[in-house]
């Protein structure tokens, strides 16, 4: 299934008529480069091209009144001067005769995402659309929104296909608190907004923006507002905050549908945002959120305002729902002391609602409201803005191969997937090097000597990026990680990182050189680790505690392999690894946001019922749903936070509280 793409350039026909310098950004262009950077980098015909349609006035009822809307259904035969008097009674906002017509299109264009969505005919999709929606209310304007594009469509969604939870990420730098106040009571929609704050200076300067925003009545808890007091946040600060508080949370809600209000202007060289997150973290946050609901992901357009950086960052997030691997993130770094306050009080406020949370530190004692006077932010007048610049996005580019395995006989090949032979002209150096380290001589049958050498053959393509992932399935994992790990370990620029599910002996001493880092994920008692770069993550019952396998995932394995990232993944299926299926495909649709997708799977021979599912996995089909979580068992809690604590030191992403950061 594939990707939609809704866009008609009818919503770039509306524009400001006057002078009114806090609308001035919100320009047609806007609409007209994302769309022309889709075209021209060959994303939009990879797309399913969707038409809009115009909202019905039964759409827009389900989120605005019916005076509301009667009022906006006049504006088109205002005079000027009529307009700017309708613009008063509202905030940021303006009129144009044209402007009704487009805010039906730009909701109708949310409802068609949905409907292509919900019925199958694609599996994601994207809306350009303007004007945008989150800020708008039952009965106003705000924020340039007429409409609001996403809450409707969540409405929708629920009304028309019986939706029973949807998630809405609103990842533009403003509150979305129209968004808020429709759902506040609402316990089937769970919004989660970052957005600029400023304790509470920052546009639109309200006290409900704040952390302690949860919710009302049947409703709390599934509001959640995570504050930027600060800008210039980096890659790092939006990753921790998914990692640490949007994914977990997320997976226990296990909703149905997602939605994102996709406003760019938490990217770098925003004059809003003013943030220092540069195109391609999209791909990652999008990436992150495709394993949620079946891959049912709708994204609409909310804000954005540097046309360089809104058009690169749209099509990183177009490419990743088509399901390429992200790019590799640049230099990450820990979240800033404020990211980690704002993180440690939401988390906090947040835990008597979420099990994930359950363990979450206290408020901080010390009082995170504390202006921070040292460097007034007034002083931060125009000219001090330094213009940003940023590199252009890596070069994505889409090996000829995205998943090429190594099978035995008599195993078929998925669709889709290249098989990778056997290799009869064996490479005498390969073989010399198999035969002193691994294979002992009783045993040198030409057998295992064929499948090593053409494992290190397919590694050698990965590395070439002639082939993006691989999957092989041995006869023993143990010998083929003994012939790969230390051969792409080898080369000069490479960082290997190995995940081992099961409970075997790792086979690899690792070294401290660090070219290596190995996570062992099974139910053995966490010995003390031999090295830096050997984590063993202890869970008890094997990986039956499915809560407790995804917080370890989410909160710890993930972070570590952003922080440590790899040039290529070795995730290993150990014979008794005991996990179910679905959580397998998760792990595995995860980590394919590292290593820009390079990642080889070894499954223990006897696993064949496996090999389809993890193929479509490498190929980029997202994970099937885990089904809604309980709560983790509290002994596995327990030795991640243990782990997590002792780690932090070393790896910064693992940070979730003011203390962590020292
Ligand atoms: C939902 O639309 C997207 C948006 O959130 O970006 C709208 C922002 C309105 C920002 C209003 N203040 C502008 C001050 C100009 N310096
Ligand atoms: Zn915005």
């Amino acid at each position: 299934m594939g990707t939609a793409l809704i866009y008609d350039e009818e919503m770039t026909r509306y524009k400001l008529l006057w002078v009114d310098p806090s609308c001035k950004i919100e320009v047609p262009e806007r609409l007209i480069v994302s769309y022309e950077a889709l075209v021209k980098s060959g994303l939009a015909d990879r797309c399913v091209s969707v038409p809009v349609r115009e909202a019905t006035d039964a759409d827009i009822l389900l989120v605005h009144s019916e005076e509301y809307l009667q009022a906006v259904k006049t504006t088109p035969f205002m005079t000027l001067e009529e307009m700017q008097d309708f613009c008063a009674q509202y905030g940021d906002v303006y009129f144009h005769p044209n402007i009704y017509h487009c805010a039906t299109l730009a909701a109708g264009a949310a409802l068609q995402l949905v409907d292509s969505v919900m019925t199958g005919k694609v599996r994601n999709g994207m809306a350009l659309v303007r004007p945008p929606g989150h800020h708008s209310m039952h009965n106003a304007a705000s924020g340039f929104c007429i409409f609001n594009n996403v809450a409707i469509a969540a409405q929708y969604a629920k009304q028309k296909y019986g939706v029973k939870r949807v998630l809405i990420v609103d990842w533009d730098i403003h509150h979305g608190q129209g968004v808020q106040y429709c759902f506040e009571d609402d316990p089937s929609v769970l919004y989660f907004s970052w957005h600029r704050y400023e304790h509470q200076k920052f546009w639109p300067k309200l006290r409900e923006s704040d952390f302690d925003s949860v919710g009302k009545e049947k409703g709390a808890g599934f509001n959640i507002n995570l504050p930027w007091n600060k800008v210039d946040m980096q890659n790092s600060d939006y990753l921790s905050i998914f990692h640490h508080l949007l994914l977990p949370i997320a997976y226990e809600f296990c909703p149905d549908l997602v939605l994102v209000c996709a406003g760019f202007d938490s990217a770098i060289g925003d004059p809003e945002g003013e943030m220092c997150a540069t195109p391609d973290i999209f791909a990652h946050l999008t990436h992150l959120l495709m394993n949620l609901a079946g891959g049912k992901l709708c994204a609409v357009l909310e804000g954005g305002y540097n046309l360089t950086s809104l058009a690169q960052s749209v099509c990183q997030t177009v490419q990743t729902l088509l399901g390429d691997p992200p790019p590799r993130p640049a230099n990450l770094d820990g979240p800033c002391q404020s990211t980690v306050e704002s993180l440690h009080c939401v988390r906090s406020t947040h835990r008597q609602y979420w099990s994930c949370l359950k363990h979450a530190a206290d408020l901080p004692t010390f009082d995170v409201s504390t202006k921070d006077l040292s460097l007034d932010e007034s002083l931060n007048s125009e000219e001090s803005k330094e213009e940003h610049v940023w590199p252009e996005p890596p070069k994505r580019l889409t090996p000829a191969i995205r998943a090429a395995l190594l099978l035995p006989d008599g195993i078929t090949c998925p669709d889709g997937c290249y098989r990778q032979s056997v290799s009869e002209c064996l490479d005498p150096l390969i073989v010399t090097k198999l035969k002193e380290n691994i294979l002992t001589d009783s045993e040198d049958d030409s057998n295992a000597l064929s499948t090593l050498s053409s494992l290190i053959d397919l590694v050698e393509k990965m590395e070439k990026d002639e082939v993006c992932s691989g999957l092989a399935l041995v006869h023993d994992v143990s010998k083929a990680m003994k012939c790969v790990v230390p051969h792409a370990a080898s080369a000069l620029k490479n960082r290997v990182l190995v995940i081992c599910v099961g409970d075997g002996k790792v086979p690899i001493h690792v070294s401290e050189d660090g070219k290596v880092l190995m996570v062992q994920l099974s139910n053995k008692e966490s010995q003390e680790p031999e090295s830096r770069y050997f984590i063993p993550v202890c869970l008890k019952k094997g990986c039956s505690d499915v809560s407790g396998f995804i917080q370890a995932i989410l909160s710890l394995l993930l972070p570590l392999g952003y922080e440590y990232d790899p040039s290529l993944v070795v995730l290993v299926q150990m014979s008794d690894s005991g996990l179910c299926e679905s959580m397998w495909l998760q792990l595995t649709s995860l980590l394919r946001g590292l290593a820009q997708g390079h990642m080889l799977v070894l499954m223990q021979k006897g696993n064949e019922a496996c090999v389809s599912p993890t193929a479509s996995s490498l190929l980029g089909d997202p994970a099937p749903s885990l089904g809604p979580l309980v709560a983790p068992l509290p002994e596995n809690v327990e030795s991640v936070e243990m782990l997590r604590h002792r780690l932090k030191a070393d790896w910064k992403l693992l940070q979730t509280t003011a203390q962590d950061i020292g």
